[in-house]
């Protein structure tokens, strides 16, 4: 049984096809990334996937259980990165996780370590607006972990980030995949997917245009890198 299956997956907003007949799968401990450039589909699809939203059509599996409707049992076991935005106010690094923790029966000790794994122990009397961008990603990705999941969603966990902190964060995605989780992140940005994923998916106005690995995919097509990949299935550049 996968991790994840998804099967024609569609959501409307008015006249955008957001998600158009999406079915992919997801095998355990793999890690997967959604790639598509902006207004693609790539959040909603995760929305749809997480559970967070309801389809118009199609289904998501999860561990073997629908997602949606929602089941207290299956969140559980599912961790999602909120964006920093969803933070509670006014509170600090570790009043934040404390409250994450509080909210899924988790030890306070348990979310000590969690601020200690992100490397936030010393931030951990800092209010959240006082964070900076990497700062409150990892944050974010903490709070996400903090009931150890065995599914991760992460919906572009390195937007804004400088060269460094992006570096930095590859680095604790590996270490959540290397425990043995399953980790599905979206992004835009291709040199991401290509050193952190097993397998992408290529998605483009709400549809799925291919999965494979990244250098099968490169090789498939016989490009240099998953830009070219992005040009050859779809005739125009990435970035426009
Ligand atoms: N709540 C909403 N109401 C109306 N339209 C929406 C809503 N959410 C998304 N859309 C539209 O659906 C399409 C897909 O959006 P989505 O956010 O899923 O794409 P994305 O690939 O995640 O883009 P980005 O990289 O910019 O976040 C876009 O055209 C977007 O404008």
């Amino acid at each position: 049984m996968p991790a994840i299956a998804v099967e024609g997956l569609r959501k409307r907003y008015g006249e955008v096809r957001a998600v158009d007949g999406v079915t992919f799968e997801v095998a355990h401990g793999e890690f997967y990334g959604i790639l598509g450039p902006n207004g693609a589909g790539k959040t909603t699809t995760l929305e749809l996937v997480e559970g967070l939203r309801e389809p118009d059509e199609g289904s998501a599996r999860l561990l073997g259980q629908p997602s949606w409707p929602r089941d207290p049992g299956l969140l559980r076991r599912i961790g999602v990165q909120l964006q920093a935005s969803a933070f509670f106010e006014k509170l600090t690094a570790r009043e934040q996780i404390h409250t994450f923790a509080a909210l899924y029966g988790v030890s306070s000790r348990r979310a000590d370590e969690m601020l200690e794994t992100v490397g936030l122990t010393e931030k951990a009397g800092t209010r959240d607006d006082k964070l900076s961008g990497g700062q409150a990603q990892r944050l974010s990705i903490a709070c996400a972990l903090v009931h150890d999941p065995e599914l991760v969603f992460l919906d572009e966990p390195t937007t804004g980030l400088d060269p460094q902190a992006r570096r930095n964060l590859w680095d604790l995605l590996r270490e959540i995949n290397a425990q043995g989780r399953t980790v599905v992140l979206t992004t835009h940005y291709l040199d991401e997917a290509e050193i952190l994923c097993d397998r992408v998916a290529i998605m483009d106005a709400g549809r799925i245009l291919r999965v494979g690995a990244p250098s099968e995919l490169i090789a498939e097509l016989g490009v240099g890198n998953l830009e070219d990949v992005f040009l050859q299935l779809t005739g125009r550049e990435y970035r426009e």
